[in-house]
Parts: C-alpha cells; sequence; structure tokens
C-alpha cells in the first residue's frame, strides 16, 4: 500500500464560519494540526489520499463575543485568525490564499459593510435557519456524545441512531426563540417562534436586578428562590394539591405572583429570588410551547440549542420537566453540548454543499471525516454555574480538499 505523501505549510486557518445574533457573535474555524493558535506549532499537516484529494489534520476551535463589543470581534479576527489564514497550500502547488467566510445571523447583513472595510473580509451568506438545522445534523451525525437528556439530575448521553433521527423538532433559544421540524437534511420548517428568550431573561433580568452581564444573573439566579416572588398552587389553594387537575401544591400557578399583594416595592426582593424566577418562568414558557408544538405535528424528541441554555442545569431540569409534565411523558427534551454554535457550524458545513454544486468551490470543499470531542462529558457536573462548556473545547477533524 502507497503511503500518503505529508506536506507541510506554514499558515493554519483555512476557514471560518461566523453567526452573528441579536446577543453573541459565535465563530467556528478550522485550524489546521489542531493546535489552539495561540500555541500554535509549525505549521500543519496534509495527507494526500490515493484519490488525489488532500486530507488536512486539524481542529474546529470555537469562539464567542457579544455583538454590541464587535470591536473585540474583529480584533480577534485580525490577530489571530486573519494573520495565520493566508491559505492552505494545495498539493498540486496552488495555494487557495483567501480565507473564505461563511456569515449567517442578522449580522451577517447588518456589520457586511464594517467587516468589509475593517478586515476586508467579504461575507458568502447563509441562511440563519438552514445553518441551525445544518449544524443541529452535522453534530447529532458526527460528534459522540453531543446530545443527552437532563432529568431529575441525571445526564444522560444519547447514542444517536442516524436512521432514526427525523423528524425532530429543533428549538434555538437564542435572543428570541425558534422552532423548526427538521425532517433530513436540507428538509425543515420553521414552524414557531416566540420572541420571549434569552434576549428577555437577559433584559428583564438587568432591568430588575441591577446586573451586568449574563452570567452574573446566572450566578444571581443559582442562590436564588422562585417561591419568595412565584405564587404557587398551594398559596391559592390554602397549601394543598388541585389533584383534580393534576397541579401540586408546589407547582407555580402565576410567575412573579405573589408581588401582586406581598406590599413590597422591587427593591425589597432579593435579586437572586427575582432572577430565579425569571429564568423559571422563561424555560418554563418556552418548554410549553416546545411541546405544544411537537404535540402538532406529532414529533417525540425536542432538540434545545441556543446559548440561553449555557448548559445550565436548572434551565435545562426546567424545560425537561415542562416537556415531561405537558406531555405525560410522551416527548423528551434533549440538549446539545455545542448548543450556542449550531448556526456558526451550520454555516461551516456549507462550504461541501457548495463545493458539490459549484467547481469554482472545490478548493474550500471538505468533509469533516472524524470528529473527537477532547473534553469528557463527565467534567460537566463539576463545573462552576457559569463555566462555558464549549470554552476551550476543540472538535478534532479533517478536512478533505479537491
Ligand atoms: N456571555 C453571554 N452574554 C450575553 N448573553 C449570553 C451569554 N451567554 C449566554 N447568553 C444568553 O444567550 C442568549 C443569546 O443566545 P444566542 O444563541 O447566541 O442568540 P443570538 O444569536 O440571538 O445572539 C442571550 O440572550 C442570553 O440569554
Ligand atoms: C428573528 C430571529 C430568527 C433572530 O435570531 P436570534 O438572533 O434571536 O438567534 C429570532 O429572534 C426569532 O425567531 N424570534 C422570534 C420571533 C417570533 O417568532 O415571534
Amino acid at each position: 500500500m502507497d503511503h500518503p505523501q505529508v506536506f507541510r505549510f506554514s499558515t493554519q486557518i483555512s476557514h471560518l464560519a461566523l453567526d452573528i445574533g441579536g446577543t453573541l457573535i459565535k465563530l467556528v474555524y478550522f485550524s489546521a494540526n489542531g493546535d489552539s493558535i495561540e500555541e500554535s506549532r509549525d505549521g500543519g499537516s496534509i495527507v494526500v489520499g490515493n484519490n488525489g484529494c488532500s486530507v488536512v489534520q486539524g481542529r474546529l476551535c470555537f469562539a464567542k463575543f457579544e455583538t454590541r463589543k464587535i470591536d473585540d470581534c474583529l480584533e480577534f479576527i485580525r490577530l489571530n485568525i486573519l494573520h495565520h489564514s493566508s491559505g492552505v497550500q494545495h498539493p498540486n502547488g496552488t495555494a487557495c490564499d483567501k480565507l473564505s467566510v461563511k456569515a449567517t445571523g442578522g449580522g451577517a447583513f447588518k456589520f457586511a459593510d464594517l467587516f468589509k472595510e475593517k478586515l476586508g473580509i467579504h461575507f458568502d451568506k447563509e441562511d440563519e435557519m438552514h445553518c441551525l438545522v445544518g449544524g443541529a445534523n452535522f453534530l447529532l451525525k458526527t460528534v459522540p456524545r453531543e446530545a443527552f437528556t437532563y432529568l431529575d439530575g441525571q445526564k444522560k448521553f444519547l447514542q444517536i441512531d442516524h436512521k432514526d433521527l427525523y423528524p425532530y423538532l429543533l428549538v434555538n433559544i437564542g435572543s428570541g426563540v425558534s422552532m423548526i421540524k427538521v425532517d433530513g437534511d436540507g428538509k425543515y420548517e420553521r414552524i414557531s417562534g416566540t420572541s420571549l428568550g434569552g434576549g428577555t431573561f437577559l433584559g428583564l433580568g438587568k432591568l430588575l436586578t441591577k446586573c451586568q452581564s449574563f452570567d452574573e444573573l446566572l450566578e444571581l439566579s443559582h442562590h436564588g428562590n422562585n417561591r419568595v416572588i412565584d405564587m404557587l398552587v398551594g398559596d391559592i389553594y390554602g397549601g394543598t394539591d388541585y389533584s383534580k387537575i393534576g397541579l401540586s401544591s408546589t407547582a407555580i400557578a402565576s410567575s412573579f405572583g405573589k408581588a401582586i399583594s406581598d406590599g413590597k416595592e422591587l427593591e425589597d426582593y432579593q435579586p437572586e429570588d427575582v432572577a430565579r424566577s425569571l429564568l423559571r418562568m422563561i424555560s418554563n414558557n418556552i418548554g410549553q410551547i416546545a411541546y405544544l408544538n411537537a404535540l402538532r405535528f406529532g414529533l417525540k424528541r425536542i432538540f434545545f440549542g441556543g446559548f440561553f441554555i449555557r448548559g445550565l442545569e436548572y434551565t435545562m431540569d426546567t424545560i425537561s420537566v415542562a416537556v415531561h409534565f405537558w406531555s405525560r411523558g410522551e416527548a423528551k427534551a434533549m440538549f446539545l453540548r455545542h448548543e450556542g454554535f449550531l448556526g456558526a457550524l451550520g454555516a461551516f458545513a456549507s462550504y461541501k454543499e457548495q463545493s458539490q454544486d459549484n467547481s469554482e468551490m472545490k478548493p474550500q470543499h471538505h468533509t469533516v471525516q472524524r470528529a473527537i470531542l477532547n473534553c469528557s462529558g463527565d467534567n460537566v457536573r463539576h463545573f462552576p454555574v457559569t463555566a462555558n462548556l464549549n470554552d476551550g473545547e476543540t472538535i478534532e477533524c479533517s478536512i478533505s480538499l479537491v
């Protein structure tokens, strides 16, 4: 058997995909040779296969920035990506000397001129819903230990059967919420949405608790007690369950309802309790709307993505309980480790789609051949409450250049 030829090249980053949302900018980039760009070694390697296509070993890397701090993102790309992106050399000697940038989300339109002007980058725009679905399918089909359930404090990773993946409901909780029925690769329909999403949680949370950031708001919520401010069934029914309609005395009858008659001002409540009620209210509501939409189309599996979730146990538990309760155990809420990067990963995956029907795009063709998560999911429960599971995490993979 012929040994594959190994080429050396000095540059590292060949592909970059951005998802510029209402709150956060998400970046996914391919770093050849697998090292993080700050610690990069002496270049990557290309292995040329027997069919003449070259296989570049590397990693998918992730980064995120607040959209309101877009200048930080521009600086990151300028320093860490453009400086390492003069192109992967193809074995036929030609260099793909342009960094190809895919962009999705509203900001792909809103900030296209800014990126052109400041970085000389031209966006190859991709539809946001298409990218969310592409990203979810990519993760579910390629990355091991990606999807899991979270119920009663138990996290269970799921073995995804590729033949039995569709249909499913994808609920992306970003600033707002999109609900998409997914029937296959590129086969989907956005069936619903709600404006009560992650932006609502953060916006109201900032106003009500004076916190400065999402992490601070999550930290507050972790130490709060929602029963101080939520009106429970028991508060209305004199401490008893309303069992005839299946409501226990501890179920929330009315989020924030105690504030009606407590005779308290906002200052009299602990910000921790307000944050907790808010998180519960938004998560519960999304879980319920998701279930109703799953019911409309007879879908049993609901995958939740978007950065609102942030791997937070309380959020996932609330959503899971809502889905379980309303569906009487028929439907299942599932979560994704790379929850916040669906759009950016979908934009990344769209390099492949284009190259198949457009030969001009061939140098940018990639197929992810192997994907291994470096970070074990078993560590998840030991993360501090605001730790971001995706920080510093990479997916090992290789891409094919044809
Ligand atoms: N570091 C953060 N800063 C701000 N919001 C965050 C952060 N991490 C998680 N979030 C939550 O995630 C939401 C944004 O999720 P995301 O999927 O990125 O949506 P979008 O594409 O609309 O920006 C925010 O509205 C907020 O609720
Ligand atoms: C407009 C959006 C698709 C933008 O995506 P986002 O930046 O929130 O991730 C999303 O905010 C949304 O679906 N909002 C809900 C609108 C509605 O259906 O009522």
